[in-house]
């Protein structure tokens, strides 16, 4: 039977949210501690555990069929392999950073300057599309280190919250490029693989929409329930069910996350009471 290979992060701030899609797409994977392969036990898919610097490069060359990595690993390491999905967790920005107590006036501060960063391409690039000549220093790790030990002048690194900026001193002047999780997948996969993909994607596909929307139920009073029903835009329309007390009726439907809390405000003008929001797991359109 033919198996898909995925290549994941073994450990790291991709681990975590790699594993959690697939195991929200009932997939099992009996992980021995320590091993660096598995079999999921119902699905045909095998996972590799590795560094996530090497995914692209294992998903170019066909030692795993897919990958999980950053968008910065995969655009910095710019190997051949097709962008499948994108995943919407681990999402940080590449940003150009210096001394806090520095002066700052625009990108031509930088010129002349050295920049100490993992990602000499995508710095590289920027800079050259930005007119800026500054000498890239490349490092593997603890890039925020680098101006309080006088290795250069700025840095090029990830960035979250900015906790890690703040402790070393350092504030965020630029931010180059956005960052989220990717599904990679080997260029010209055959037929069947390509069938398993889909079918991955599928499962993938009704939990991001389910992640992006809320059941909601509501009782309304009967006189409203025009106005109510103009305020949800559910799937097709709303469910409309008798209560005890005939004067009202209980409402459900779907709503995106997003579009709740603007309508919070008017759904209680318009009467609606007992408001019950209710994660859903998956959904297929
Ligand atoms: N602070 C963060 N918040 C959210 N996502 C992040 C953060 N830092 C990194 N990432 C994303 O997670 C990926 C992996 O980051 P991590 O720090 O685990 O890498 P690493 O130390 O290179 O791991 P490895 O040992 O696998 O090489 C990054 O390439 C980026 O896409
Ligand atoms: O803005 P923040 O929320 O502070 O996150 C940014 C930090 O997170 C990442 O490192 P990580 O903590 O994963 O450690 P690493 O350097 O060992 O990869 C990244 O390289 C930054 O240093
Ligand atoms: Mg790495």
């Amino acid at each position: 039977m033919t198996k898909l290979k995925i290549a994941i992060q073994k450990s790291g701030r991709l681990s975590d949210g790699s594993l959690n899609l697939i195991r929200q797409c009932g997939i099992k994977i009996p992980r021995m501690k320590g091993a660096l392969k598995a079999e999921a036990s119902n699905f045909p898919l095998e996972f590799l555990f590795l560094r996530d610097d090497d995914i692209p490069g294992y998903v170019q060359d066909g030692v795993a069929d897919l990958g999980i990595v950053g968008a910065n690993e995969a655009v910095e390491k710019d190997k051949n392999v097709d962008t499948v999905h994108h995943l919407g967790f681990s999402k940080c920005r590449l940003s150009i950073a210096i001394p806090k107590d520095k002066k700052y006036d625009g990108l031509k501060d930088l010129d002349g300057k050295s920049i100490a960063t993992s990602y000499p391409k995508i710095l590289g690039d920027y800079l050259k599309e930005n007119g800026v000549t500054a000498d890239i220093h490349e490092i593997s790790g603890s890039v925020e280190i680098a101006p309080n030990i006088g290795l250069a002048d700025a840095i090029c690194d990830l960035v979250s919250t900015g906790s890690t900026l703040m402790q070393n001193n350092l504030k965020e002047v630029e931010s180059i490029f956005d960052s989220e999780a990717l599904m990679i997948a080997t260029p010209g996969l055959s037929e069947e693989k390509k069938a398993i993909v889909d079918q991955l994607l599928f499962r993938i596909n009704a939990i991001q929409t389910a992640d992006n929307n809320k059941y909601i139920l509501l009782n309304a009073p009967k006189e409203n329930l025009d106005t109510i029903i103009n305020l949800l835009p559910g799937m097709r329309s709303p469910s409309i069910l008798p209560l005890a007390n005939e004067e009202y009726v209980s409402i459900h439907t779907v709503i995106a996350e997003d579009d709740f809390w603007s309508k919070i405000e008017a759904l209680k003008e318009a009467g609606a009471e007992g408001i019950l929001v209710v994660p859903i797991e998956k959904m297929i359109l």
